[in-house]
């Protein structure tokens, strides 16, 4: 048979629903320096590409000052890194998981959260043992969509040739962006927090429900008997 492809995954709008908790972290943060909270729909819209990102939009949305961007984040990191009572995974995102490692595909994480707060939010839903690599926002100089954490996943699962072989699962522009820049197949779960209409994004195929995950892997990299 053939060798099962490497698999990486997104984290934020693609295994777990995590904005509930960012959005409390943020208003929190926005609460204590007596700035008006945002609305859970509108801090769900900033987040995809990192803390950074994530609080310049918040700068620009409250008029805030730049030069306290510094501080808001270091008060919102103190929060967020061990945030995970109002998050929650996908339904079905566990089992497809777990019987994707069943199958014995080679399984990693390439997301733009913090590694901290990646390792805590996958310990918390008892995933760590499923990813044989994990890349945060901070754990290159590089974050998604530039193609360089994408292809330091594939390549701490010992998958160097992942454009030909290996499988990103994603829901953001971000992912997409970085899929195509890494010449990697994306696979778009369209039930994320994604901005563009999914005809309009870049994808080799599309699911809603993590029920549709293992038959769409097989039939992308259908096994074949060897020789
Ligand atoms: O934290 C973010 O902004 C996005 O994280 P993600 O890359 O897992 O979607
Ligand atoms: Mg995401």
């Amino acid at each position: 048979m053939s060798v099962p492809c490497p698999i990486v995954f997104d984290l934020d709008g693609t295994l777990i629903d995590s904005a509930p908790d960012i959005h409390a972290c943020v208003n929190t943060v926005l609460r204590e320096n007596a700035v008006t909270p945002l609305p859970l729909d509108r801090v769900r819209s900033f987040v995809g590409g990192g803390v950074e990102l994530l609080w310049s939009r918040i700068i620009a949305a409250r008029g805030l000052d730049p030069a306290d961007r510094p501080v808001l984040i270091a008060a919102f990191m103190a929060r967020y890194h061990d945030a995970t009572a109002l998050t929650r995974l996908y339904p079905g995102a566990a089992e497809a998981l777990a019987a994707l490692a069943d199958l014995g595909h080679p399984m990693g994480i390439c997301t733009n959260k913090p590694l901290a707060a990646t390792r805590n939010v996958l310990a918390h839903f008892g995933l760590t043992g499923f990813f044989g690599a994990v890349i945060g926002g901070d754990s290159l100089p590089q974050k998604k969509p530039h193609p360089a954490p994408l292809h330091a996943t594939f390549a701490a699962l010992g998958a160097e040739d992942a454009a030909a072989a290996g499988l990103f699962v994603g829901d953001s522009e971000f992912d997409a962006g970085c899929a195509a820049a890494a010449s990697v197949p994306f696979l778009l779960f369209t039930g994320g927090y994604r901005h563009t209409p999914v005809e309009q994004m870049a994808h080799e195929a599309s699911f809603s429900d993590f029920s549709q995950l293992v038959r769409l892997v097989l039939e992308m990299r259908p096994r074949v008997p060897a020789g």
